[in-house]
């Protein structure tokens, strides 16, 4: 099937070099990536996490207060996103599951499809608009809500291993899984929860390494890099 509307989910790592704030090289660099395929016969949405401006705060402030923190960074990160990606001569549109009155249009279905099919990038701020969740359950939610064709999960790793490769230098790394084997094996690559809203809504998961340069662009040219999660067999 040719891939045509896409969920792209960057972790708010990738607007940073230092892990702790927003970095305009890392942002142009994250740009010029995402200007490879945007627009390209691709319909392209993005969920940003906030990393980069959130990680660390959870041990201090109460778990509720600091996830509504974690998803107004996603709202700061989104703004720096497309802004940046408007400078780089894309039409973009931000969309936040929670009203931000004055920063960022409330997400809503239907008018984000329209902006898609208008050839806008479009970019989910906010997360799921509620505490508890990730970004990445926000990113299986919108494309099942968007009726993606897939969700490109861009990592600092080249797909999904048997354990995590930064911590066990004897894990193996997979080419293709099911979702029932993901959630079996209980890889920690995704929340289990993103899995199993990708599995019901039949959008396959490819984790690749989005810091080598093109490799976003290869994917969506049909080259087999990364991992691919499927609801089929190997
Ligand atoms: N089974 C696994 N396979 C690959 N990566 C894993 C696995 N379990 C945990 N990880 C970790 O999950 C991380 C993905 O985290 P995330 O914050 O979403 O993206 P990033 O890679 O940009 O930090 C990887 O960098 C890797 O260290
Ligand atoms: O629906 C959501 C999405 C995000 N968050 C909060 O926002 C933080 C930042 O998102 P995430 O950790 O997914 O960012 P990433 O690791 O992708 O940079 C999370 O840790 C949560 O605290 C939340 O509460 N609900």
């Amino acid at each position: 099937m040719a891939i045509k509307r896409v969920l792209l989910k960057l972790s708010g790592e990738s607007l940073s070099y230092d892990k702790v704030s927003i970095s305009v090289e890392a942002l142009k660099r994250t740009v010029s990536e995402i200007k490879t395929v945007a627009g390209k016969n691709i319909q392209l949405a993005v969920v940003i996490g906030a990393g980069n401006i959130w990680r660390g705060c959870g041990k201090f402030i109460e778990r509720v207060t600091a996830d509504k923190m974690g998803m107004l960074a996603t709202v700061m990160n989104s703004l720096a996103l497309s802004d940046a990606l408007k400078k780089a001569g894309l039409k973009t549109k931000v969309f936040s599951a929670s009203g931000v009155t004055g920063f960022a249009e409330i997400f809503n279905r239907d008018k984000a499809i329209n902006a898609l099919n208008k050839g806008y990038t479009v970019v989910f701020a906010g997360g799921t608009g509620n505490p508890f969740f990730t970004t990445d359950t926000t990113a299986a939610l919108r494309a099942a809500e968007i009726g993606a064709d897939i969700l490109l999960k861009a990592t600092q790793v080249d797909g999904v291993y048997s354990a995590d490769p930064k911590k066990d230098k004897n894990a193996v790394r997979y080419n293709s899984l099911t979702f029932q084997e993901a959630l079996d094996k209980k890889l920690k690559i995704m929340d289990q929860e993103a899995f199993s809203l990708c599995r019901e809504s039949n959008i396959s998961i490819s984790v690749f390494d989005f810091y080598k340069n093109g490799n976003l662009k290869k994917i969506l040219s049909g080259k087999k890099i990364g991992t691919v999660i499927t609801a089929g067999g190997k």
